[in-house]
């Protein structure tokens, strides 16, 4: 790594590269959200370009993950149209030690459980600034929720200790509006202590669509390092 890469960037990228390498030919394969993920979608791309790899098939988690597949060359696919996902590579916004995670820093959230939930293997890729001991503790917690119920949603988090915030666009009046046409409200919780009851509690909320706890869906964490200068990977 040289003096004026940027770390984070450096820490993507091979996090990025070491997922697309376990990418085998004939997979359908979950394409995540997020800057982490469209360097695996990158290299992936790159592996079909030279042949390494051939027959594979990508399902986007958003309108971000389709571009990029289109513009890399991974032919797309949809859910109507398969009866499995192999693999799923994705982004995260914190992971603690048990493999949970916060997600949704992109609004995408809702499509990423689908399809993450549904492959045999979902591999997360995040730089080292992800890792916490506790969830909640650096991140706020997305919430989708459909616009006409913004108000009650936000009220009924208020009784359950978190501090809901609508999430506001940037270059862009008005708030952030999902793939789906829908509103993100982004709660700080003092302490989430019990992350899949949360969860549950969360999706229970008339108006809810998805929050952003991902609860014992990861197989496997890479993660990316910086260690005197040397860019890694490591697994767990
Ligand atoms: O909604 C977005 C996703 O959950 C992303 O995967 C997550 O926010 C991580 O994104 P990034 O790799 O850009 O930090």
């Amino acid at each position: 790594m040289t003096a004026e890469q940027d770390p984070i960037k450096v820490m993507k990228q091979e996090v990025g590269k070491a997922a697309a390498a376990r990418v085998q030919s004939g997979a359908i394969v979950g394409l995540g959200t997020g800057s982490t993920t469209a360097y695996a979608i990158e290299y992936l791309g790159q592996r079909i370009k030279s042949g390494e790899l051939k027959d594979i098939l990508g399902i986007p988690t958003s309108f971000q993950a389709s571009v990029l597949a289109k513009q890399y060359g991974i032919p797309l696919t949809t859910l109507d149209e398969v009866d499995h996902i192999d693999i799923a590579i994705d982004g995260a916004d914190e992971v603690d030690p048990q493999k949970n995670l916060i997600k949704g820093g992109g609004a995408a959230h809702t499509r990423e459980k689908v399809v993450d939930a549904l492959a045999d293997l979902f591999i997360v890729v995040v730089d080292s600034s992800k890792l916490v001991d506790k969830l909640g503790s650096t991140f706020l917690l997305p919430v989708e929720v459909i616009p006409m119920a913004m108000t009650p949603v936000m009220r009924a988090i208020e009784k359950l200790g978190g501090k809901p915030e609508l999430r506001m666009g940037v270059k862009k009046a008005g708030p952030v509006i999902t793939d789906q046409g829908n509103m993100v409200i982004d709660v700080k919780f003092d302490s989430i202590d019990h992350p899949a009851e949360l969860e549950k509690t969360l999706n229970n909320i008339p108006g809810v669509l998805e929050n952003g706890l991902f609860v014992g869906v990861t197989d496997i964490v890479l993660v990316g390092e910086v260690k005197d200068g040397q860019p890694s990977v490591r697994e767990f």
